[in-house]
Order: C-alpha cells, then sequence, then structure tokens
C-alpha cells in the first residue's frame, strides 16, 4: 500500500495541507512539505485522532461520528451525556468533559492522543469520588432502608480509583482486566447510584467492545437501574445470609432488580452471557465468617474485605460497586432462594471454625510434641491441684485431653492412668516438662479454696475485721505429758476447783473438753480445757490441720523426772509454737524433787523463770489439789505475755470438733469448740463431711445453751453423721450450702484417700527421700508385746550408725497392740511404726493404710535392726510382702480327741483356706505365727475355704492354745520387686 502524503491526508480530513503539516510537526513526525509520505501508523493515528480543527469526513468520519455519535443513544444511560460520563466530582467535570468527548472517539494510540488517553483513563478515578459524593447525595435511592449500607467513601474510593483505570477505555489489554470478571465489570466506575447518572463508563463506547465494558456496562446497568430503582436490589454481599453473594454470578446478572444483576437483558449485542466461568476463583468467595456485610450495611466493605461490596470486595476494588449500591437492603428480597444455592449453601458446607477452634489450633502449633501428643507449654504458669488429684483434674485445668497427658507421662517414665491419684513429684515432673508450676494445695490450702467457692472467705473475713470487733477470748488449753504422771488426775483437780468455785451441779459430763472459772488478778477469767489429755489427741487434731491449743501444761511427775513422753510432748508443742506452762506435779510424794525436774528441762529449751528463763513452772499435787489456782494463774499469765487472744464474737462461728460420737437416743453427737463468731440453736453446720441444723446444744454441765461464743466447748446435737476430731467447721448461709460443702468434703477425701496409697514414706523409699532432703530424720515408733523387747530394740537401733545425713529418732514406744494414737503419732511425725509381736487390726490397720503409714511387723530384732541399717544406707532388698487373706474370730473351742482343740469361729473378712499360713492374735498381741490351716469345715463337711460372714471350724494341727476371742489371721507372702 502506497504510502500516504501530507496533502492526500489533509484533504481527506478536510483541512489544509499546511495545517495537518503543523500538526504533524507538533506530533514530532518528520515530514517537510504537503508532499512528504506519512508513515501507515500515523496515518491511522492522524485518522483517528485528526487535529481539532477536522472535520469528519469520508470513511474517517464515519469511524468517528460512530464513536461520537453511540453514546449518546444509548437507552440504558439516562440522562448523563457522553461528555458528562465520568461523573465527575462536581469541580473537575468542566475540565474533564472536552476530553472525555475526545475520548469518546477512537482512541488513539499514538503519542499525541496519549494524553487524552491518560486523562480519560485518569478520569475514572475521578469517577468514584463523584460517586461517592452522588452517594452521599439523598437522591432516588428508593429503599430508604439502604441508606445506612450506603458506601462509605472512605473504604470505597481507593479502591474504586483504582479499578476505572483497569477498565480505561483503552482498547486493547487495559481494557481486559475489566473483561475478566463480570465483578469487576459490575462494579467498576459505574456510578449506580442514585443522582449518579451513569456517566460515560467505558462500557458505552460501542467501539471498545475489548475493553471489557460490556461487562461493566451489565453491571452498571444493572446498578444503574437498582441504583435508580434503588438499594432495593440485593447486592451480593448485601445480603448477610448468602455470603457467596457478593459474585457477579449468574444467578445475580439474571436477577430480579437484583444487585448486579438487575440487567440489561443485551448489555451488548454479542456480548457474552454471563456464565459461571466468570465468577471469581472461590477462594475469593466471601466466607460466613468473613463477610462484614450485615443487613443494610450496604454492602460496602472495606476495600479488600471479602464480600464485603459485592465484586469490588473481593478484590479489594470499589467497595460499593454495583453491588454496593444496588444491593443494599435487598438482600432479603430478590431472589434469595437462588443466593443461596450459590451462596448460603456453600458457605455452610465450608463451616467456619469457631473461636474457640482456632485458638487451640494455635495453641497446638505452640505446643510441643511429647509422644507425638501436643500439649500446649504452661510457660511457668502455676496450676493447683489438690491432694489426690489425677490427670484429668489436671487436664481441666489447662484444658486438654487427659489422654494426651497419660501418653506424656508415659513418655516421661511413669505410668498412671487418666483418673489414678497422682502424688507431688509425679506432678512436679509433669509440670516441669509441660511448663507448668503444679502446686499440691495443703489441706488448709485446699479447705480455704473449698469454702471460698460458697463465698465464705476466712481470710478476708479476718482481715476486715477492726480491733473494735475483737474480743479477750479465754485460752485453750491441753494437758500433756509422760504416762502415769498425772494429767488425768489434774484435769479432774481443776475440775474440781471449779466445783469449788460453787458452780451449780458441777461439772457432770465428759464432752471432750470444759471451761472452768477463776479469779486471776481480781478479775474473773475463763480457762477451757480439752478434755482428753495426752499429745495424742494434740497430734489427732494437728494431723487434720486443726489448731486448737493456746497453751499447753506439761506435767511431769516430781517423783519420776523428765521421760520419754515428756519431751515427745514437749517436742510437739515447740513444734506447733505452742507455749508450755510446766506442772510439776506429785510434790506431795516423798523424795519428789521439783528443782530436779527445772533442772532436766533446761536441755530441752525450757527454762524456767526463777532460772532466767521464760517458762512458768508450777509445783502442784493433783491428788491433794495443792496449788492447783496458781496453775490456772500461771496459764492466764503466760497466755497475757505470749498471746493475743481476741476473737470476733459477731459472726457466723468457726472453729474445730474436739471429739464425736454416735449416741443411741441423740444420734450424732460432736463436741465443737467455737474460735471465732457466735454459734447458736438453728445454724447451719458443716463439720469436715458432717452438716445439720444445730438442734440442741450443751455445756459441759449438761445444760442447754443457746449460744457459744469463742473459746467455749460445746455439744452439738443435730449433724447426720458422726464428725471427726480435729475437723473444722463453719456456719454455712444455709442448709443447701452446708450439705454441699459437706459433700465436697467427702469426695475430696475420698480422693485424697486414694493418693495416700501411696506410703507417706517408707524404708524402700527412705534413701531416695534423704536424697532429695525430704527428710533429715527417720522417726520411728516402736511398738511391742513386752517391755523388755521394745527395750532391746530400741537400744539395738539408737546404736546404729546413721552417718552425719540423717538422724534416727524414736518418737514413741510402748507396749501393747498398735493404736489409733500411734498411727496419728505416725502421721503427724512422718514416721513408721515397727510392731514387734504385735499388730494393728481392724480399723487400725485400715486408718494406717488409709493414712499411708507404713507398718512393719518383726518377730525378730536383728531383722528390724538390718532392715533399718539397710534402709538407712539405701540398700534395703525386701523380698516378701505380707498379704492378709483372711480374718476369723474365735467364738467357741471344741475339744476333740481324735484333732486336739477345733476353733468355732466367724470368718471376719477375706476368706479362711485350709493351707494358708495363718497367726493367732489376743487382744492385739501376736500369740504365736507360722500355723497352718490344718483343718477346715463347715458343719461336718471338709471345705477347702470359708467366706467372710461363715461360721466354721477351724484345726490349727497341734497348737490347742486358742482362747475365745482370739483372731486367726491367714495370710501369705508375696513377692515384691523393688523398685
Ligand atoms: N501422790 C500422787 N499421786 C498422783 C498425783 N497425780 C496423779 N497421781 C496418781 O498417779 C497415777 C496416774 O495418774 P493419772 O492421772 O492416771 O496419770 P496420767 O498421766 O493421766 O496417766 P495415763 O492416762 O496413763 O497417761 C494415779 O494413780 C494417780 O492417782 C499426785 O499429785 N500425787
Amino acid at each position: 500500500m502506497a504510502k500516504v502524503r501530507v496533502y492526500e491526508l489533509a484533504k481527506e480530513l478536510g483541512i489544509e495541507s499546511k495545517e495537518l503539516l503543523a500538526h504533524l510537526k507538533d506530533q514530532g513526525e518528520f515530514v517537510r512539505s504537503a508532499s512528504s509520505t506519512i508513515e501507515p501508523p500515523v496515518v491511522r493515528k492522524i485518522r483517528e485522532n485528526p487535529p481539532a480543527t477536522a472535520q469528519p469526513s469520508g470513511d474517517g468520519a464515519a469511524a468517528s461520528g460512530q464513536a461520537a455519535g453511540k453514546p449518546a443513544p444509548r437507552p440504558a444511560t439516562p440522562g448523563p451525556k457522553p461528555g458528562a460520563r465520568p461523573a465527575p466530582a462536581p469541580s473537575a467535570a468542566p475540565q474533564q468533559t472536552p476530553a472525555a468527548r475526545a475520548e469518546s472517539r477512537p482512541a488513539p494510540k499514538a503519542s499525541g492522543p496519549a494524553t487524552d488517553v491518560s486523562v480519560s483513563s485518569e478520569r475514572p478515578a475521578a469517577t468514584p469520588a463523584a460517586r461517592e459524593a452522588d452517594r452521599s447525595t439523598p437522591g432516588p435511592r428508593p429503599t430508604s432502608d439502604a441508606t445506612p449500607a450506603g458506601p462509605r467513601p472512605g473504604p470505597a474510593q481507593p479502591a474504586a480509583g483504582e479499578r476505572p483505570r483497569r477498565g480505561a477505555p483503552t482498547p486493547g489489554p487495559a481494557a481486559r482486566p475489566s473483561e475478566r470478571g463480570a465483578a469487576e465489570a459490575g462494579q467498576g466506575p459505574r456510578p449506580a447510584r442514585p443522582g449518579a447518572k451513569p456517566g460515560p463508563r467505558p462500557g458505552n463506547n460501542p467501539f471498545s467492545s475489548s475493553q471489557g465494558m460490556g461487562r461493566e456496562r451489565r453491571g452498571g446497568d444493572r446498578g444503574e437501574r437498582p441504583g435508580g430503582a434503588g438499594g432495593g436490589a440485593p447486592r451480593p454481599g448485601n445480603n448477610p445470609f448468602a455470603p457467596s453473594q457478593g459474585m457477579p454470578r449468574p444467578g445475580g446478572t439474571r436477577g430480579t432488580a437484583a444487585g448486579p444483576g438487575g440487567p440489561r437483558p443485551a448489555p451488548r449485542p454479542g456480548g457474552p452471557r454471563p456464565n459461571p466461568g466468570m465468577m471469581p476463583e472461590r477462594a475469593a468467595v466471601p466466607r460466613p465468617g468473613e463477610r462484614p456485610a450485615r443487613p443494610g450495611s450496604g454492602g460496602r466493605g472495606r476495600p479488600g474485605a471479602p464480600g464485603a461490596g459485592g465484586p469490588g470486595g473481593y478484590r479489594g476494588g470499589p467497595a460499593g460497586g454495583p453491588g454496593g449500591a444496588a444491593g443494599r437492603g435487598g438482600g432479603p428480597r430478590g431472589r434469595g432462594g437462588t443466593q443461596g444455592a450459590f451462596g448460603r449453601g456453600g458457605g455452610k458446607v465450608r463451616g467456619r471454625k469457631s473461636k474457640r477452634a482456632k485458638r487451640a489450633e494455635f495453641e497446638q502449633m505452640q505446643a510441643p510434641a511429647i509422644g507425638g501428643v501436643n500439649v500446649p507449654r504452661g510457660n511457668g504458669m502455676t496450676v493447683t491441684v489438690r491432694r489426690g488429684a489425677s490427670l484429668t483434674d489436671f487436664a481441666d485445668k489447662i484444658n486438654v485431653d487427659p489422654a494426651a497427658l497419660v501418653t506424656v507421662l508415659f513418655h516421661l517414665g511413669e505410668m498412671a492412668t487418666a483418673t489414678q491419684s497422682l502424688d507431688e513429684d509425679t506432678f512436679g515432673v509433669l509440670g516441669s516438662e509441660l511448663g507448668y508450676d503444679i502446686r499440691v494445695v495443703s489441706p488448709e490450702e485446699e479447705e480455704r479454696e473449698l469454702l471460698s467457692s460458697f463465698n465464705i472467705d476466712l481470710e478476708a473475713e479476718a482481715e476486715s475485721e477492726s480491733d473494735e470487733d475483737l474480743e479477750a477470748r479465754p485460752p485453750v488449753v491441753t494437758v500433756m505429758g509422760h504416762v502415769d504422771h498425772g494429767k488425768t488426775r489434774l484435769l479432774d483437780a481443776i475440775r474440781r476447783s471449779e466445783v469449788g468455785a460453787g458452780e451449780a451441779g458441777g461439772i457432770t459430763q465428759h464432752i471432750g473438753a470444759y471451761q472452768v472459772r477463776t479469779e486471776h488478778e481480781g478479775e474473773e477469767r475463763a480457762i477451757t480445757f480439752i478434755d482428753t489429755p495426752g499429745h495424742e489427741a494434740f497430734t489427732a487434731m494437728r494431723a487434720r490441720g486443726a489448731k486448737v491449743t493456746d497453751i499447753a501444761i506439761l506435767v511431769v511427775a516430781a517423783d519420776d523426772g523428765v521421760m520419754p513422753q515428756t519431751i515427745e510432748a514437749l517436742n510437739h508443742a515447740q513444734a506447733a509454737d505452742v507455749p508450755i506452762v510446766v506442772a510439776v506435779n506429785k510434790i506431795d510424794v516423798d523424795g519428789a524433787n521439783p528443782a530436779k525436774i527445772r533442772q532436766q528441762l533446761t536441755e530441752y529449751n525450757l527454762v524456767a523463770e526463777e532460772y532466767g528463763g521464760e517458762t512458768m513452772f508450777v509445783d502442784v499435787s493433783a491428788k491433794q489439789g495443792t496449788n492447783i489456782d496458781e496453775l490456772l494463774d500461771a496459764v492466764l499469765l503466760t497466755a497475757d505475755a505470749a498471746l493475743d487472744l481476741r476473737a470476733n464474737p459477731d459472726k457466723d462461728a468457726r472453729g474445730v470438733a474436739i471429739e464425736a460420737n454416735l449416741d443411741k437416743g441423740r444420734g450424732a453427737v460432736a463436741t465443737v469448740l467455737v474460735q471465732q463468731g457466735t454459734l447458736r440453736v438453728g445454724d447451719a453446720i458443716v463439720t469436715g463431711s458432717s452438716h445439720g441444723r444445730v438442734r440442741a446444744m450443751l455445756d459441759e454441765h449438761g445444760n442447754n445453751v443457746q449460744e457459744a461464743t469463742p473459746s467455749r466447748p460445746v455439744q452439738v446435737l443435730g449433724l447426720d453423721t458422726v464428725a471427726r476430731a480435729g475437723d473444722t467447721f463453719v456456719v454455712a448461709p444455709d442448709d443447701r450450702t452446708a450439705r454441699q460443702i459437706a459433700e465436697k468434703r467427702e469426695a475430696a477425701d475420698r480422693q485424697a484417700a486414694l493418693a495416700k496409697s501411696r506410703k507417706r514414706i517408707s524404708l524402700e523409699d527412705l534413701n531416695k527421700a534423704l536424697a532429695q532432703g525430704k527428710v533429715e530424720t527417720l522417726n520411728l515408733i516402736l511398738k511391742g508385746d513386752v517391755s523388755g523387747s521394745v527395750e532391746a530394740l530400741e537400744d539395738a537401733l539408737l546404736q546404729i550408725d546413721v552417718g552425719e545425713e540423717v538422724d534416727l529418732r524414736i518418737i514413741d514406744r510402748g507396749v501393747g497392740a498398735i493404736t489409733m494414737n500411734n498411727i496419728n503419732l505416725a502421721v503427724a511425725s512422718n514416721a513408721i511404726i515397727l510392731g514387734f509381736n504385735v499388730r494393728a487390726e481392724g480399723q487400725n490397720a485400715d486408718y494406717a493404710d488409709k493414712e499411708g503409714v507404713e507398718i512393719r511387723y518383726y518377730s525378730v530384732i536383728y531383722q528390724a535392726i538390718e532392715d533399718i541399717e539397710n534402709a538407712l544406707k539405701g540398700m534395703l532388698k525386701p523380698e516378701y510382702e505380707e498379704v492378709e487373706t483372711g480374718t476369723a474370730e474365735i467364738r467357741e473351742i471344741f475339744r476333740s480327741s481324735k484333732f486336739g482343740n477345733v476353733a468355732g469361729s466367724l470368718v471376719r473378712s477375706g476368706t479362711i483356706n485350709r493351707g494358708a499360713k495363718a497367726r493367732i492374735t489376743r487382744q492385739g498381741v501376736v500369740i504365736t505365727e507360722g500355723l497352718e490351716i490344718a483343718g477346715l469345715r463347715r458343719f461336718k463337711d471338709d471345705v477347702t475355704e470359708v467366706r467372710e460372714g461363715y461360721e466354721c471350724g477351724i484345726n490349727l494341727g497341734s497348737f490347742n492354745d486358742v482362747q475365745v476371742d482370739d483372731l486367726i489371721t491367714t495370710y501369705e507372702m508375696r513377692e515384691i520387686p523393688r523398685s
């Protein structure tokens, strides 16, 4: 094709050659004269964009005429002239209009018109602003409820500015992005706003089919409609129930006046019908959890908030695109069903993770994997568990699966089931692995926690009390001392002194404690005495965490001197930080040497006042009642000097159960000592795991009392079960709370009992405990059948070379069966009991077991010594463990010439098997051991075993020294592996 010359083109364009020449030169073309040739691309460019004065003519006119004329007749663009197409902001409009006009012609590719193109491409950037301006003007938006849904300028702008650029009328690639998705097309620069007449969107240019405006136009048109017709059109993102509606999907397109779908049936001849392929990628579909659009929110979304504003929302595009404008308020209308089919259902299917699930996921990501399970790290967090807690309890506290903890523990070398009670050490191992500081709470803390869960906060109560609330209360005194030094007699003497004071009726009842009044420095003062002498009761209560005693009277017989139990009692009192008053008793006895007692006790830090110390010593005779008043004076002086004994009587009572029993006529009876507050008849009370309403209260004289103030012991009637000595009591707000506290305590006790099934301390783990510094002293309690063997055992044990690290102490010894007191002392002192030919039987054995006290039985002294020695050296190798299989009580003895004596017995527990090993005990003392059940009969039949509750005849072979009431215990020896 021949090259066109300047004059030819000028002629074609209907302008003068020199004008064209000048224009070309302005454009930078290398032309000299009218006969110069012009390169075809330049020709095309000029034809497309002739100089301003050019009049369309010929071909070019046809082309340009089309370009210019097309937008105007567009029926769907009500109002706006093409020139107004950018719908610019008012100020921008005038300048932009001409350019826009020019732009409506075929866009030049050449650099010259590029300015215009750029202007035009910028122009839409103004459009959103205009739209926003329009949006803000109350327009013909029909649905007023959609108003709040109006596009927020803020979020819409940036994206809006972007979008039009992409959709600029520049043919070619620039237009394509718009074409890519109906989403963009639909929302783009088109002002589907009331008042914002649809501007000259690129889509108005029928020649820019490749601009992607077809769809934009669709969207725009749709938008216009609803925009004009208002927000009634449900914009996808507008419908909170249709998360995926934001898509300009076919449904929307076709939808009634619905949002983007407010359709122009034929947006552009040949324009593609919307199809699912136009939908944005699936991932862009807003999910339920992401949709920001609430009803009425108009689908404006934050830029980039998926689903915020219809299509625009997906890509962070101009929020409030067509959907944004059109869809507001319309969600529920239109074709909700269709929307649901595409959107909501899909959203549901994908589901949404709850915050909790997300958090758990996050935590799991942070969790260490031990043994293939993930458990969140504690990062030093303190977790408290109660005694006897299990992995399940701990798991509950840190919100993990108990099974995971079982696995973790297993990988740490400890085997435990999820519900098994664990000891402190095991929790320690687990805690340090997982980063938790697991604290096994003490009984006191546990009690505090329990009560505070019922809004009974004893600490806060105490803190809130001012000095004015507190009133002086009598001291509570316990009498302790060595056996036969006169404790009981002294308590009697004190009680009698009260009678002597003229109390009507005297103290006739033993209720576990009593109060006496005495004149002290001209003032009548009361003193409360715990009527159970000996440190056993004292330790029993301490073992339960109860602190009852304010002052201890240590009774020492002047004719006997300081004895082991004197020291023991003294140690207990000092350990409990209880001041001591020494009663040097039996001064009436010949040979009594009170001075010697004073001198002996100085070795134990009890220095008499007359020797410059702080301890008051009073010489008394319990038998003769000598110096009893002086003793009471000394108690009060010591109390006043060493203690601040005050309590608030004006609150609900709190205290301790001193004694309890089941009375045939009155039911469960408990003697309680009120420590704070005032206990009244009718109060709902809970002590330990028993509870009830105080039906009546009796004092030590048997008199009914209506109320008991601090330090007052009273017998309480009305509890449902027998409380235990040392159980604390509180008055609860109501019966129900009292019952619930009792139930919780019972459950806690059960758990604690399970945990205690692991021994407090045993010879087997002694060496480990010593190594860990848990114990520095091995406390032993010796019980034997005769005093000679006990002494021999004690002497032998004390001669064991125990080294520097450990102290071996024999804290109690005695003759006879192992009693509850022995066990309580072992509990309080973490001691091991050695039974030499004696045993703990029945409930005592059960109690020891429950409390985790180890009792070792021996019949040969050297075995006991060897065991202790080996335990201290860490070399104890126990091979066998004795397991009791049954007990039978002898009811009758039948003499048989053929078999010898046959013991007619009742099986008390377990089973008695023929051939089993047996021992005979008489009142807790072993009579003989190593026997065998040689014959076993039920009536006339020989049997191999007899179960609990059945009677039988037992023949012990050649052993005939059986008596009625003897206990036959059968046992077997089981090998136990050492850990
Ligand atoms: N002569 C004399 N005998 C006393 C005195 N006090 C107690 N006794 C006697 O000493 C013996 C033991 O007295 P208890 O009061 O039973 O001694 P205890 O310390 O309570 O003894 P246990 O209950 O076994 O621990 C009794 O026979 C009393 O009569 C005293 O002051 N003078």
